[in-house]
Formats: structure tokens, sequence, C-alpha cells
């Protein structure tokens, strides 16, 4: 431990990057001081911010997936991995000249360099001229009823068309996007230390942008700042701003004024406005004017998701918006145009964590006052730095051409002998389910071409998951929900960073912080604050950190924490189906007593067991690109077991005495040759399911190894207690039919009073966000059923047979799980 420390612990291993904000004061205390949990309340410590510190070795993520070879290889930067990070907020390295005049006004300097793209002409008279919008103009015109007789029915719908499109457009002012510029390089440093992006990630996106082809922007969705930040970056690096979709709940006086001038075009959150009948106009001005766009060369910036993710987690895709683009490939509008997945990572949101909508209150709109309030309130707070990753772009005619080779939707989540299935649950079943209810029906081209679309957004979505970088707080969160729930000392604590950093590492995730651990922490804590993590001194004077579990805090914790769950999702999985194919009882590894260490259980069981707990997180996570086959993965994270030594085969023989590394090649090198050369097709059922029959021995008794499944069984724990939770509730309470929306309140007051009356585990579980997906998957899985009565959406058990056994094997595989 240092004798002393700085206040900036970038002090100690060198300067910061980024404009400093004035009010945060350098101060230094003393090693008695240092434990002090008064004086912590005013430390304001940081990691190491200095690009160099990030060149060293540090996975480059966001390769193209090997399913577009051209998109990979075509353009690529030799050793992008080493040229590091930038901060954006800090101009001066960027400057050409160095004199006194330059530096003193660095900024503007720097801004007076930047080129103005444009022009950007207004698309209105395009649009509404075009033959798509007429012939819906008419066809809306006739159809309208009585109670416009006597009146110019094409007039009265012209108007509306006219104002639909003047409501929508954007009008991008090139001159406005460079003072915004300037302008975010002075404010953001207000009250962000960073802004960083990877040198090598943006020079491949440059040689990309200037092949002249439409670039579609596709980031993950976390924040409002999402829209300007994208646009601030592109700027930085001399690329066309893109055009951006909104939501019409962002046009707010003002501000939308300032959005449109920047890119931002205001679409409808819904297309038929609650109506029955499509609003073939807006569809139609929509599409065209979208088109438009593409035609002139431009970009497009749109979020898949929908609405910002409100548990931390990536949101299921939708496809509406991608469609006009693979559309406009399809129909020869344009050659091509390249797909950038991107994410955001934030070290704290500048709108809060949306905890008072996990527990189940109602968003509070945007407004004028509110947007006012929201930027008074982020000048005085310290938000930590913006970490932006850009995936390596790809061309939708290339994805397009492969998607016709992807394994059928069906096959995706139809894979498993379903008859003797070691469950007892019937896959055909559930896995019909996804078909109908998801987009996985195929058929008659327009079918086709709604699982092309849908098959895009997920590859998508699953590369920006696969490039986001969690920050500081992301991990210290992820820790103090899994390994460390019960909290730990500051030696702990770095231990678990430090390991937790090798592992992400290891399955080639990169982090976006550095600088020695415990100033991470330290820093993590000050950004999340006392309310969500707890600081208290040990008896032997070591700082300890616990994480604040009652609610709603523990949904800031949690929201932060489900950023890093993606990475270990689908071995979590099959860590739970471990668990439960050998009977383990992981309550009784947490009092450390006596398990047994002769428990068994076949590949068979595992990959039954994991097949239908993927089946429930179809609406969590994307646990694979469509171009692959969730067993195909299953299959392999059990080998990865194995390569662990989580899993011993009875066939190998494991001496003890040999290295351990020694020991993982030997075992990987017997599953390479036992893959390539007794693969046999006849191995497969007539279903296309492994029937391989191999038995393991869960390796429980050495320490090492079971706390790895220990963890690996709690990574998800919480959103398992969470549809554990619902199918109870389904159990006991859904005896007849009522509203949907009654069954959903209902739900999330239950969820809350069992927490209340410490009945949970996890208190996370009863986010009403994740109950509801869990009500989602059961819908899909063809146990609950909805249909519209009087207006309402009305929910119910189907009334297929053996529904009720089918929800208490769930109940069975889902306690195991959650222990
Ligand atoms: O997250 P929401 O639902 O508030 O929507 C925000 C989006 O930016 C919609 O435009």
């Amino acid at each position: 431990m240092p004798a002393e420390f700085s206040s900036y612990a970038g002090c100690r291993s060198g300067p910061q990057f980024g404009r400093r904000n004035p009010r945060r004061k350098q101060t230094t205390f003393s090693v008695e001081d240092q434990y002090d949990t008064n004086m912590l309340a005013s430390f304001k410590s940081s990691p190491s911010f200095k690009p160099e510190d990030f060149k060293v070795r540090r996975p480059l993520m966001g390769q193209c997936c090997r399913c577009m070879p051209v998109s990979r290889d075509d353009i690529v930067e030799p050793g992008a991995a080493e040229l590091g990070v930038r901060n954006i907020l800090d101009v001066k390295p960027e400057l050409r000249s160095k004199s006194v005049l330059a530096t003193t006004f660095s900024e503007l300097a720097y801004t007076m360099r930047r080129p103005l793209f444009g022009p950007f002409p207004d698309l209105s008279m395009a649009v509404l001229t075009n033959r798509r919008v007429v012939e819906a103009i008419q066809k809306t015109a006739r159809d309208l009823d009585a109670e416009h007789e006597g009146t110019d029915k094409l007039a009265v719908v012209e108007k509306r068309a006219a104002k639909i499109m003047k409501k929508m457009k954007a009008s991008i002012s090139t001159v406005f996007i460079k003072f915004t510029g300037w302008f975010l390089l002075k404010f953001l440093s207000l009250m962000l230390r960073g802004v960083l992006v990877q040198r090598g990630q943006m020079a491949v996106l440059k040689k990309t942008a200037e092949r002249g082809m439409p670039m579609i922007y596709l980031p993950l969705h976390r924040s409002h700042l999402d829209y300007i930040l994208v646009t601030f970056i592109l700027w930085n690096y001399d690329i066309r701003a893109p055009y951006v979709a909104a939501g019409e709940n962002m046009d707010i006086p003002f501000f939308s004024l300032l959005m449109r001038s920047l890119g931002g075009f205001f679409i409808r959150r819904r297309l038929d406005n609650g109506g029955q009948q499509k609003d073939i106009v807006y569809r139609s001005i929509l599409n065209t004017y979208m088109l438009e766009m593409l035609k002139k060369g431009d970009s497009l910036e749109f979020f898949l998701e929908g609405g910002r993710t409100r548990t931390g987690r990536a949101v299921i895709p939708k496809g509406g918006l991608l469609s006009v683009v693979t559309e406009a490939c399809t129909e020869g509008i344009i050659p091509d145009a390249y797909i950038v997945p991107m994410t955001i990572s934030y070290d704290k949101l500048l709108e809060g964590h949306f905890c008072s909508e996990q527990m189940g209150r109602q968003k509070k709109k945007e407004s004028f006052v509110g947007a006012c309030r929201a930027i008074l309130k982020i000048l005085f707070g310290d938000f930590g730095s913006v970490r932006i990753d850009f995936a390596q772009p790809f061309s939708v005619q290339e994805f397009l051409k492969s998607a016709e080779q992807f394994p059928h939707p069906t096959l995706k989540y139809c894979y498993s002998r379903s008859d003797s299935s070691a469950s007892g649950l019937n896959i055909s079943q559930s896995s019909l389910s996804m078909l109908t209810n998801g987009s996985c029906a195929a058929g008659d081209t327009q079918d086709n071409t709604r699982v092309m679309v849908k098959a895009l957004a997920e590859h998508t979505v699953y590369a920006c998951v696969k490039t986001q970088a969690p920050m500081c707080s992301h991990c210290l969160a992820f820790l103090l929900l899994t390994k460390c729930r019960q909290g730990g000392t500051m030696s702990s604590l770095v231990q678990s960073l430090d390991w937790l950093k090798e592992q992400l590492f290891k399955r080639k995730q990169d982090v976006g912080f550095c600088g020695t651990s415990e100033d991470v922490i330290l820093y993590a804590q000050c950004l999340l604050g006392d309310n969500v993590v707890q600081r208290s001194v040990s008896k032997e004077k070591e700082l300890c950190l616990k994480p604040n579990m009652s609610l709603p805090a523990v949904f800031e914790l949690s929201y932060h924490a489900n950023t890093v769950t993606a990475t270990f999702a689908l071995e979590s999985i099959v860590a739970c189906a471990v668990v439960m194919g050998a009977g383990l009882r992981p309550s009784m590894w947490l009092a450390n007593q006596q398990v047994s260490d002769n428990s068994t259980v076949t590949r068979e069981a595992i990959l039954d067991t994991a097949q239908h707990i993927a089946d429930l997180m179809h609406n969590e996570f994307i646990l694979v690109p469509p171009c692959r086959q969730i067993m195909d993965a299953l299959i392999d994270t059990v080998e990865d077991f194995v390569s662990m030594e989580i899993l011993l085969r009875e066939d190998l023989q494991y001496d003890m005495n040999v290295d351990l590394v020694e020991r993982r090649r030997a075992i990987h090198l017997s599953r390479t040759l036992e893959f390539d050369d007794e693969y046999d097709e006849d191995e497969e059922d007539m279903d296309g399911g492994y029937v391989e029959q191999q038995e393991y021995m869960v390796n429980v008794s050495v320490e090492d190894v079971r706390s790895k499944l220990q963890f690996l069984h709690v990574v998800l724990a919480p959103i398992l207690e969470s549809y554990l939770i619902t199918a109870c509730y389904i159990t006991q309470s859904l005896e007849a039919d009522m509203p949907e929306d009654d069954f959903l309140k209902k739900l999330g007051h239950y969820a809350q009073e069992r927490a209340k009356n410490k009945l949970v585990m996890h208190m996370e579980s009863c986010g009403v966000l994740t109950l509801k997906n869990a009500v989602k998957a059961f819908q899909n899985l063809r146990i609950l059923d909805t249909y519209k009565e009087a207006n309402l959406t009305m929910i119910g058990l189907t009334e297929h047979f053996g529904v009720r056994e089918r929800l208490d094997r769930y109940v069975e595989i889902l306690k195991v799980a959650r222990n």
C-alpha cells in the first residue's frame, strides 16, 4: 500500500487525459486518512486514463464474423490492436500546429480544420411525389369513411401526408454540426473524463466510409446522449454525418430543432398509431424518405432495440427500419451498404438507471422543462468516461448471400431428441412456438425476407454485444452481484477484479479502463455512490465494500452488472445444466459443507437441460449468431468445461502430476482428433440431434475448479429466479384468464412482496422488466396464451394437453438453476 496517494490516481501513474473539471480539487491523503470513511466520501480517485496504457495486451474487439469472409478480409488495418485508444476530448495531440495560439485555443483551432460535408437537400418534395406515396395517398382517400363525404378526400389525405413529412424530416446544417462539435469538446469535459475510441477501429471505419457507400450505424441504445455522440465521433474523424432516426417522444420544443439540425428525423414508436388498420401513408412516407437518403449515398443511424435498455442487457432487436436497407440492396436501388455494429459504454448514465421503472412505475415523459433540469443536474456531476466501439463494418449484400446458407431457423431451436429427453419436456413443441411467435416462420417470399431481416438484426446486435467494453462500474457491480454478494475487503476485490479482467481477455473482450485495480475499484465505488455500494472499515483496518441489496438500489447495480453478464451467459446455462444433471446442491458449496466428489452426469442430460434454459433465455440474450446453431455452441461449451476440468471424462487419464496447461492441451488435442476422425453422420438421429452417450464426472473436489463452476452457476441465477417467480405465480394464480395488464401488475406486486418478506434469494429478481420477459418466454413456449377480448388483451394458460406438467417441469429446472 503506498504511503500516500492522490485523489487522482492518474497522478500516481501519470497525467490524466481530457480536461479536468476545475471543481474537482486534487487532495493528498496520508495513509491514516486512507480508511477514514468520511474522508472517502469526498474522495475522487480515478483509474489511469493514459491512452498509452490501453496499448498493452488488449484484445481488439469487433472483428467481422466468419460467415462473411469477404468483409472480414476486405477492409483491415494492419497492427490495429497496437494503435491504442484516443480520448476525443483531448485535441492537443491531434493539432498539426504547436504554436502558442493553436494550443491556447486548441478546440477552436481543431474545429476550424474539420471539413464541412454537404449538401443535405430537403427531400420532402421527392418523397411526397414518389409513386409509392402517391398510391398510398390515393388508396387511403378512397377508403376514407362516410364522415368525409362532401369534402375533397384526396386533398384531406394529401394535407395529412405533408404534415407527416414536416414532422418527420431532418434539416441538417453542416455549420451547426461544426459548432456543436466545438461546443461538445468544451462542454462534455465538464462532466466526462474522457470519450474513448479505439484508433484501430476508427481507421477501419474511415477506410470503409471513404468507399462512398451508405453506412448504417447501429448502436445499442443506452442513453439519450447516444444521439449526438455518434455524429460527434464521426465529425472528429471527418466522416459525413448520418441521418439519425429518433422516436417521436424526443420531439420536444427547442431540443428537437437542435436534433433535426444534427441529422435527427422523428418517427413514431408505433407505426400504426394504435389503430387496427395499417397507416399506409405514414409507412410509405417513412420508407420512401429513407430510400431517398440511401439513394443519395447518405448514411443512416438507428437503434435496432427501439428504446433504451432498462436492464443493461441488449434488447431483442426489431427489424422494421433495417428492412428498408435490405430492400434498397435487394431491389437494386443502391448497390450495397455497410452495416456498422457499435456500442457506447457509459461508466454512469447521465439520465439515471431506470430503477423506478423496474419497480413498475411509469416512465416520465420527455419534456422541455425535464430536459433543461436534467442538463443543469448533469453539469454538476461526475459521470466518468464513455467508450465507443465500432465493430468491423460488413456488406449487406454479402450478409444476404451468406444468410442463404444459415441453418434454417427451425433448426436453431429444434435441436434435440424430444421423446426420450431426460427432462421430459417436448422440445419440438416448445420450438414450434418459437416458429409461430417469433419471426422464424418460413414459406413465402415475404416471410423469407422477414427471416433474413431478423437474422441481420440479431447478427448485428450479437456483434454489438461482443464489441462492448465493460467499464469499471460494470465490473465492480458484476463482482458484487456474483463472486462477492456478501461484500469484500479491498484486497479480495482487487484479486477478483484481476481475475475477472483475465477471464474477459481470454474471451477476447476488452475493458474500458486501465490503471491499478485498487484505483479502479475506488473510482467505480465513487461513481456508483454510497447508496449503491456501501463502504466500511474492517477490524484489520481494511476498506470493505458491500452491495446495497435493498430495492430499488439493487437495480442500479444489476443494470451495470448486466453488461458483463452476457459474456458468461452461455457458460452459465451449461453450468446450471451440469449442476442439475449431477444432482448437486450449490447451497452446500456456499455453506462449505462436504460435497460428494463422485457426481456424474451424461452429456445428453446436460445438453437437454441447457437447451431448455436457452429456450427460456430467448428474450434476454442472443446466445449465438443466426449463422450458428445453439446446440453446436452448447456442445462446444461442454467441451470447454472438459478443458477447464469442471467435467472429467472417464475415458481420459488425468495425471494430476502433469502440469495443468499440458493436461488441457492433451484434452484439447484428443477432442480435435475425436471430432476429425470419429464424427459420423450416422450418429445423428432423425431429428438431427447427437445421440453420443458420454458420461462425465463433475470435478467438485478441487477447490479452484469448484469455484469456477460456482461462479458460472451464479451468473444467471437472478434472471432465472425471475422466471421461477413467474412460473410459480402462473401456477398459483392463473386459474382463470385475466387481462394481461392486470396480470403483469399483480405479478410485479407478488415479486416485490416476496422480496420484502425475504423469500427471494436475489432481490434484483423482482425487476418488472425481467418478469415481463419471463411472461413473454412462457408465451413463446406455448404455456401461456394471449388473445383479444373487447379491446383487452387477455392472458391465460394454453389449453394444450399437459401444460401444467410442462410448467411444473420448468419450475423444477429453475429451482435448481437459481440456487
Ligand atoms: O428509451 P425510451 O423508450 O425512453 O426511448 C428513447 C429513445 O431514444 C426513443 O427515441
